[in-house]
């Protein structure tokens, strides 16, 4: 896909959500989500990439969720199981087409957490979502990932970190979407070939296992 819908554009999430459900009724069985995030974790630098490893998803804990509703059971049972939803092979397999190419310093693995937006967050929410445990922060990619790990799909996700979230009110520093989407189109030269160098070792792997 090119792009996405987010929430904060007035869809519902499961509609935001619908493309993966397409792409898995077309074949597909792995998702690749990519997202551009804020940094949280104080080790990360702009132009980092999070290998995610799990999620915290703020709207889901007020119910909020794209499984809302009548479970379709063609897609997947009504209460999935949200354990091991990011899979390990494919974030070490991310971690060792990072080091080939000489990345490895700036690929980590994280915790996302999703908000609603489309505000950038307050300093004390932000310093919430540290607390909580979330390594960075943006508006999208749970919702998806929920939805293909609903329908069977394995998963590999990262996060672009496009800025720093700040974290201290003595700052004059601030968050825009303009410096996102910089930070992204600079990006392309590094994530187009780290993408097509994962996308490459999982069709090798799923070969050589067909064999
Ligand atoms: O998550 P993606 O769609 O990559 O974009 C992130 O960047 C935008 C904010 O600048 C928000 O849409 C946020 O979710
Ligand atoms: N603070 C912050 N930075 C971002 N950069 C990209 N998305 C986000 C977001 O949701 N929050």
């Amino acid at each position: 896909m090119q792009g996405r819908f987010h929430y904060y554009e007035g869809y519902p999430l499961w509609k935001c959500a619908m493309p993966v459900r397409v792409m898995r009724l077309l074949g597909a069985t792995h998702l690749i989500a990519s997202n551009a995030a804020g940094g949280l974790n104080k080790c990360y630098k702009v132009g980092d990439i999070m290998l995610i490893k799990d999620h915290i998803n703020m709207l889901g804990f007020g119910g909020n969720n794209p499984l809302r509703g009548p479970n379709e059971s063609r897609f997947g049972p009504r209460f999935p199981s949200m354990y091991g939803v990011y899979n390990k092979n494919i974030i070490q397999t991310a971690k060792r087409c990072a080091a080939e190419e000489g990345w490895g310093d700036m690929v980590h693995e994280g915790v996302y957490s999703c908000v609603g937006g489309p505000n950038f967050e307050t300093i004390a929410e932000l310093r919430m979502l540290e607390l909580l445990g979330a390594d960075a922060v943006g508006m999208s990619t749970a919702h998806e990932v929920i939805i293909a790990t609903h329908c069977g799909m394995t998963v590999l996700a990262f996060s672009l970190i496009t800025d720093m979230c700040i974290t201290d009110y003595e700052t004059d520093d601030d968050v825009n979407h303009e410096e996102v989407l910089s930070v992204g189109k600079k990006s392309e030269k590094v994530l187009k070939p780290f993408v097509t160098r994962i996308v490459d070792s999982i069709a090798n792997q799923l070969q050589s296992k067909s064999c």
